[in-house]
């Protein structure tokens, strides 16, 4: 059934440069995610992960294809879909507050303050910010900083949350936190996301299915189904079935990586 908030991405190719310089990136990629669904993308370095999000975001157009979000074209960036970056792409100049609230402005009761107020207060909670509300991004934590991008991303109530690589800059244990906060809000406030990682274990740890990308130009390689509920905690990726799916996956992902001698070599 396809719901308002479906992605449809339909055999779309992406290519960069003109002429003898034009590279094929993305060669007639489709992929879909259902309402709520947590879609999480890997793949070797350069093979696309981010030319994909950043078409369903609307800032590259395909040249063959379409994506369509709640069965409507994409032709350029919008509000259904919000992208959180890897880099803390929040206002410096603004409150952890006036940042969330500023998410709020795409909404269609903007002008309505009370409404405003408790949707702050609803996404300061759930990302752990309510005692930083008047603090400014500079003074945080990278991971508080995140958490700040995340919330705000939140507070627009777009269709679809595009992340890419988000907790790729941040240091091992807080890039955990990051993940449990994630899923915690994920599990709160079911949305459909789009989430790109180097990380298999991490894509494994949050995502309803993972979704192996090739060497460029980039297919789909493998499409898996990730067979735990959305009870997880920290304990899942010590578990033999965890471990068993992960190198699964790291293995296909090294092959991609290491194509048979003589293929695929100029
Ligand atoms: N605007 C652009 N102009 C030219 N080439 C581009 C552009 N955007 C991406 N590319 C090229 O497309 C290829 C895929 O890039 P992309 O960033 O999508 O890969 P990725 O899988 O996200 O990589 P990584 O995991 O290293 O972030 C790379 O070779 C990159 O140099």
């Amino acid at each position: 059934m396809t719901t308002a908030t479906d992605l449809n991405v339909r055999e779309i190719s992406v290519g960069f440069g003109r002429g003898a310089k034009r590279v094929s990136v993305l060669e007639r990629i489709s992929l879909s995610a259902a309402e709520g669904e947590f879609v999480a993308i890997v793949g070797p370095s350069g093979s696309g992960k981010s030319t994909l999000l950043n078409a369903v975001a609307g800032f590259v157009a395909p040249d063959d294809g379409t994506v369509e979000v709640g069965g409507e074209t994409v032709t350029g960036p919008g509000p259904s879909r919000c992208v959180v970056f890897q880099e803390y792409a929040v206002f410096p100049w603004l409150s952890v507050e006036r940042n969330i609230g500023f998410g709020t402005r795409l909404r269609a009761w903007r002008g309505d303050p009370a409404r405003r107020a408790e949707t702050v207060d609803k996404y300061l909670d759930l990302m752990g910010l309510t005692a930083f509300r008047d603090a400014l991004p500079k003074t945080l934590s990278g991971g508080m900083r995140q958490r700040v991008a995340i919330a705000r991303a939140y507070a627009v109530d777009p269709a679809i949350l595009l992340m890419d690589e988000p907790f790729a800059a941040l240091d091992a244990q807080t890039r955990e936190h990051m993940q449990e906060a994630l899923l915690d809000i994920s599990r709160r406030e079911r949305r459909t996301v789009l989430f790109v990682t180097h990380q298999v274990e991490e894509a494994l740890y949050l995502a309803d299915r993972v979704v192996v990308m090739g060497a460029r130009p980039a297919r789909i390689q493998a499409i898996i189904d990730v067979p735990w509920g959305a009870e997880r905690d920290h304990d899942l990726k010590l578990t033999e079935e965890f471990i068993a799916l992960r190198r699964q996956v790291e293995h296909l992902l090294h092959d991609v990586e290491r194509p048979a001698a003589g293929k695929d070599t100029p």
